[in-house]
């Protein structure tokens, strides 16, 4: 599993790495920038000087390039962001370059390294004034904008020209496709710690994203290590690719103090290895447990059915559904491998549980919000059970607080954005409000404070699916960049989520590492059957992904 920094992370490890004596702030600065630039060749081999001058542009170029010199617009910022910008500036003008710069804040108050850096870039090229009314991005044969106004010490909104800047590059980018924006540690209006813009409060009413000119690069090239916001909220949609840059800071990782803050962990290809446990050991049906999956009435089984269809795949020994007694015909035939039981009520359920093999439930899909449905639920907690708690039963348990209060560390919630506002009100206010300074409220933060409240695991749903502990252990399965699979967005897809992690309890994974894994192979899955994909492929699919991790 790889890390996530916060900023004040990152500049610790920093601080730690030039207080050591083993490099200077000025020397990252220019691996920084050098990154920068080498990643820009390698994302887009056409730009690198091996492939020489520019090709001439077409005809409909109004240019006035007749060398065929690729044209950069850098944006440099009043700190150590701008900085890179005038390391690149500088790079990219050696490498045959046309390169203008324009800077957002007074030279003479840079930081020293920054200003080291503006200085040799003036040495060679001139800082641009600007008036209003100017088009800055000039020609319409620019190559390349590079946004080095603010990484990760925004705290506030960008303003005037700042923000105007970004829109002008928006605007180029959005007209003429060759125009590549390229982010210099993070889009420069985005929050470092939660992927959300910082918006101004003449803002506050209208959609963020909608609200505010934030840039959307094509590249985003960051150091070290990523960022919480680079894969939270906006970030992703913000950063557009993302790469990263080796700066020399891996020894420094361990030798600072990052205070109380637990790191953020994102759930990779790599993270792999560390679940040993998901390959199956020998032993009999029992011995990889007995889920129990609760239906709903007639004619709303489907969710249940595909949790349970999860559960199986995923390696339960075995499943269950249970329902009332009319939904019985409908759900036998339906079912084959997973068995069928009568719950006709809560004692039922009572004497089901009194069967110490069953080891795991799932409750709230298609089971619907009456008393009964309440009871049912009350018996599932009351009986200790490890459990997933999906769909109706999270709007039975956030609508009644002695439930709520039965919830116990052995429990998981699944919350879409809409089921987690209505069980933790005041933290879906505190997300959902504005973001006027830095950094910003998270997911990571909300989901954080709503695991400590409910005393168990919660898996806040979403293209960034937050999942938490009462600890303080917290990670990120992201469906973002490589592994965005935006067709996971389909009906049912939650039910087969739920009995993932429902089936990997049963089969002896704690509630965090169930909840990880369910997440995680739940993308998996759906980057492997592809667009088109209906809940139904995602259990199906499991084979596959398993044989593929060589299992
Ligand atoms: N931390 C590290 O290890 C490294 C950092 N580097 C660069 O340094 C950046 C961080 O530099 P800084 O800490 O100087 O921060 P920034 O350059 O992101 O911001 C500069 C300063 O501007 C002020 N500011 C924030 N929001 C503003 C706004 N909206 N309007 C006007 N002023 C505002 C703040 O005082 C902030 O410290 C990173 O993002 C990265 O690009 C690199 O040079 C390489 C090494
Ligand atoms: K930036």
């Amino acid at each position: 599993m790889t890390e996530l920094l916060t900023a004040a992370q990152m500049r610790a490890i920093e601080a730690a790495a030039i207080a050591s004596g083993e490099v200077t702030g000025l020397e990252l600065m220019e691996r920084a920038g050098r990154g920068v630039v080498a990643a820009i060749f390698e994302e887009w081999p056409e730009l690198a000087p091996s492939w020489g001058p520019a090709p001439k542009p077409p005809e409909y170029f109004l240019q006035n390039d007749e060398q065929g010199l690729h044209r950069a617009v850098v944006l440099c910022g009043p700190g150590n962001n701008g900085g890179d910008g005038f390391v690149v500036a500088r790079l990219l003008k050696e490498t045959g370059w046309d390169v203008e710069v324009f800077l957002y804040g007074d030279a003479e108050k840079l930081p020293p390294d920054a200003r080291v850096n503006y200085v040799r870039w003036v040495e060679i090229g001139g800082v641009q004034s600007f008036e209003f009314g100017d088009d800055v991005m000039g020609p319409d044969d620019l190559t390349l904008v590079v946004d080095a106004f603010f990484g990760t010490g925004l705290v506030r909104p960008l303003e005037g020209f700042g923000s105007l800047f970004l829109s002008f590059a928006e605007e180029r980018a959005s007209r003429f496709p060759y125009t590549k924006i390229v982010s210099v540690d993070l889009p420069s209006a985005v929050c470092a710690d939660s992927g959300r813009p910082i918006v101004s409060e003449s803002f506050v009413g209208l959609p963020e994203i909608a609200a505010f000119p934030v840039t959307h690069a094509h590249l985003t090239v960051t150091f070290h290590k990523a960022k919480r916001g680079h894969y939270l909220s906006d970030g992703p949609i913000c950063c557009g690719r993302l790469r990263f840059v080796d700066i020399g800071l891996d020894d420094f990782d361990q030798r600072v103090d990052v205070g109380q803050q637990k790191p953020a962990l994102i759930l990779t290809h790599e993270r792999w290895p560390q679940y040993p446990s998901l390959p199956k050991k020998q032993g009999h049906k029992y011995s990889h447990g007995h889920a129990l999956i609760l239906s709903g009435g007639v004619g709303k089984g489907g969710a249940a059915r595909l949790a349970a269809r999860g559960a199986l795949r995923v390696g339960a020994g075995a499943v269950t559904v249970g329902c009332p007694p009319a939904a019985l015909i409908e759900n036998a035939a339906q079912l084959n491998a997973i068995m069928l039981w009568n719950v006709k009520d809560v004692a039922a359920l009572t004497d089901i549980l009194a069967d110490d093999r069953i080891n795991a439930l799932c409750l709230g899909p298609g089971m619907g919000v009456s008393d009964e449905s309440r009871g049912l639920v009350e018996a599932g907690l009351k009986s200790g059970r490890a459990i997933v708690l999906d769909a109706d039963a999270l709007t039975l348990i956030g609508r009644d607080a002695p439930l709520f209060a039965m919830l116990h560390d052995r429990c998981v919630l699944t919350p879409h954005a809409g089921e987690f506002a209505r069980l933790f009100p005041d933290i879906a206010d505190k997300l959902a409000a504005p973001a006027t300074k830095g950094p910003a409220y998270s997911k990571v933060d909300a989901t954080c404070e709503a695991a400590k409240r409910a005393g168990c695991v919660v898996l806040f749903k979403g293209p960034d699916t937050v999942i938490a502990d009462l600890s303080g252990r917290c990670s990120i399965n992201a469906s973002v960049y490589e592994r965005s699979a935006p067709w996971l967005a389909t009906a049912g897809s939650g039910d087969v989520l739920a009995g993932f992690i429902t089936g990997l309890l049963a089969r002896g994974f704690g509630p965090m590492q169930a909840a990880e894994s369910g997440a995680w192979l739940q993308t998996e899955c759906a980057l492997s059957f592809g667009p088109g994909l209906i809940a139904e492929d995602l259990p199906e699919e499991l084979p596959k992904v398993f044989r593929a991790l060589g299992l």
